[in-house]
């Protein structure tokens, strides 16, 4: 007791008071065993992070400025040392799970935390709780959300789950980032706000209520005060004016508050409890306050009504959302692709995601349907194959086209002064129209493997696309069809080179159309003949319909029957060149959809075949270890979510049958 203490109560005023120090362990005593097993589902629900998918639990949340007491009070109601000191000692969500043992020699404490249980004993529990913190968030003094679990079965003491959370410090010490208050703030509303958390605000006698941030935070999600119960510690501190800090309720506490003073150095809980309740009953202010609020006792028993009170309240509405969790759970383990056991299995699914991908690839590629990729521009394939095409016959048209202004017919007049030979001057040599188109040819031939390789590259990345979104789940699956299609469209990017080479060949030595363009527009561009010659050495601008506007200026100092023979020449070969390069290009289109066309229905299924091994199919379908984890996961908590709606039915059950449960 603190040298601040008022004297104790008279004799007779203290003889009107009932005991508050019980021979019973009086925590017991408030309890109703048919709570356990809904609070055992409770728990479970909670350590399988239900709360994450949306799932609120009835929670008491423990909250508190810095120092206010919190982890004494806990310590009181449990009977047992937890980690308190000055500085900040909670760093992470601490999941207090009390269960009453009927064992009134053996009390069993564990931590359950990072996915593994450690047992640790009572007189070592601070430290354990230290260290894995330490583990949890490092060493140092930030907080983490990241949850310890404390589970304590022990005789005398509440069935009762809590969760005390770092107290609130708006000064970061050293150590700590700038940051402190608002992470702290935002781990304790994340906690505080749901509906489902009672809210447990230890406040220390020595402040003004409405000062500290622990009730600025709790009135913020509670403005009502209807699920805020108040703490006061420290009572033996402060006793003056206590009475009327509580009667007043200036900061709105809709259940109450519950005076305590707590264990005060190195006194046992039994001291301290008789320490407590005689403070209550001697001290000539406190113990004017009204028993039903005073002492850890009182505090016990009112968080168990509570308990009881937002389970009750709340059950309703936590089965159908386990059964909701539970149907999506199953839902999901289902549309898993199956556990591969045999080669007969593994062979099947294999089968099975081949011919999802080549019914996904006519789509893709064959038919243009888009439904599969509404999004995905690059699995749009016949129109991006057609712009790349295009993009081919533009350049080759753009890269043949003479420049008509500074070098107009000088091309053929060169290929005509190497092809002359014996013969009439007015007759056209044939080798002079041969030569000037197999030098256009050449142009082509020149920029067709880029257009090859642009195109087989895209169906490659279409082919793989589509393989890799059907084996998403077998990564050997993956590398071998990366491997086999990489292998497939460099044969098929040969065989492409190799057939169209051949057409350009065979382009190169013969000059046949039976297209009637040509006639049409050689003669329209022959019947210009006179008019280009009567001027072409007067002026420097003819316009030839079909053409464009030329320059014949550089024309004047060349042999006139020369440039007659040049102008005959242009005016074969521009009509023929228009034919050849579009018949060209529409052979390349069609060449690439048969080839395409192959490819799936074909070139792939040979292809898989050649590269198959039949033992290798087993370890090729392996899935990937996070899709096993994942199905473990699933039936884990498929298993826990049955257990708990099973229990929780029971309950249920009971309630029906038996009426009120709260004893
Ligand atoms: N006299 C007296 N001292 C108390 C009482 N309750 C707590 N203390 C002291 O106040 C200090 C802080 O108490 P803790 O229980 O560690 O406070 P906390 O709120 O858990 O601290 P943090 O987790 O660091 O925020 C300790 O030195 C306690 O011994 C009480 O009822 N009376």
């Amino acid at each position: 007791m603190g040298d601040d203490q008022a004297p104790f109560c008279s004799e007779p005023e203290r003889n009107n008071k009932p005991p508050l120090v019980s021979h019973v362990p009086p925590l017991v005593a408030s309890y109703n065993d048919r709570m356990r097993p809904l609070l055992d589902a409770i728990d479970r629900l909670r350590n399988l992070m239900v709360m994450k998918e949306g799932i609120h639990l009835p929670t008491i949340v423990v909250i508190g400025d810095q120092s206010s007491g919190k982890s004494s009070v806990l310590e009181s109601l449990v009977g047992i040392n937890l980690p308190r000191g000055q500085g900040i000692c909670t760093r992470v969500p601490l999941i207090i799970q009390l269960q009453e043992s009927p064992q009134a020699d053996r009390p069993e404490l564990y931590l359950d935390f990072n996915g593994k249980v450690v047992p640790t004993e009572e007189e070592n529990i601070a430290n354990a709780i230290n260290d894995a913190t330490d583990e949890i968030a490092d060493h140092g003094k930030d907080v983490l959300n990241a949850p310890l679990t404390l589970v304590i079965k022990k005789y005398g003491i509440p069935d009762l789950t809590m969760i005390d959370l770092p107290g609130i410090t708006r000064v970061p010490v050293h150590g700590q980032h700038e940051n402190i208050y608002e992470q702290i703030s935002e781990m304790i509303m994340e906690y505080i706000r749901p509906e489902e958390s009672i809210i447990l605000n230890v406040l220390s006698a020595t402040v003004d209520f409405s000062t500290c941030e622990s009730i600025r935070m709790s009135q913020m999600v509670d403005k009502t005060g209807r699920r805020t119960l108040a703490v006061v510690t420290k009572a033996d501190k402060a006793p003056e004016g206590l009475l009327e800090k509580v009667t007043a309720d200036d900061i709105n506490v809709g259940l109450g508050y519950v005076c305590v003073r707590s264990r005060i150095g190195a006194e046992t809980y039994e001291e301290a409890r008789q320490e407590e309740a005689k403070l209550f009953d001697t001290h000539p202010l406190l113990c004017k306050i009204d028993k039903s609020i005073v002492g850890v006792p009182v505090l016990a028993q009112n968080l168990t009504q509570i308990q009881a009170t937002i389970i009750a309240k709340y059950l309703p509405e936590i089965v159908m959302k386990i059964n909701d969790k539970l149907d999506a759970n199953v839902a999901e383990l289902k549309s898993m692709p199956k556990n591969l056991s045999s080669i007969e299995d593994a062979m099947m699914a294999f089968m099975e995601i081949m011919g999802l991908a080549k019914e996904s690839l006519r789509k893709a590629l064959l038919r243009g349907e888009l439904d599969e990729y509404p999004d995905e521009k690059d699995m749009h394939c016949p129109a991006r194959l057609v712009e790349m095409l295009n993009q081919y016959y533009n350049e080759l048209r753009n890269y043949t086209e003479n420049n008509l202004t500074t070098n107009f017919l000088l091309e053929e007049i060169e290929v005509l002064e190497e092809a002359k030979g014996i013969g009439l001057p007015d007759v056209l040599p044939h080798t002079a129209f041969s030569f000037c188109l197999q030098q256009k040819m050449k142009e082509i031939s020149s920029k067709l493997p880029s257009l090859v390789v642009r195109v087989w590259d895209y169906i490659e990345g279409v082919v793989i696309q589509s393989l890799m979104r059907h084996s998403q789940n077998y990564p050997q699956l993956q590398s071998w069809a990366r491997r086999v299609t990489s292998s497939l469209i460099k044969k098929m990017k040969g065989k492409t080179m190799n057939r169209l080479m051949k057409i350009v060949e065979m382009e190169k030595l013969t000059d046949y159309t039976c297209n009637p363009e040509y006639l049409l527009e050689r003669n329209k561009l022959m019947a210009q003949q006179d008019h280009f010659f009567n001027y072409y050495k007067s002026l420097s601008n003819i316009h030839i319909e079909g053409l464009g506007t030329v320059n014949p200026v550089h024309l004047r100092n060349h042999n006139h029957q020369l440039v007659r023979q040049a102008f005959h020449l242009k005016m074969r070969m521009t009509p023929y060149w228009k034919i050849a390069l579009r018949r060209f290009v529409d052979t390349v289109a069609l060449h690439l959809r048969f080839s395409v066309h192959n490819l799936v229905n074909k070139e792939m299924e040979k292809e898989i075949r050649r590269e198959l091994s039949g033992p290798g199919i087993k370890m090729m379908m392996e899935e990937k270890p996070e899709m096993a984890e994942k199905r473990q996961k699933l039936n884990r908590n498929i298993k826990l979510l049955r257990e708990s709606a099973e229990v929780v039915a029971q309950f249920m059950n009971r309630i029906a049958t038996d009426g009120d449960y709260n004893g």
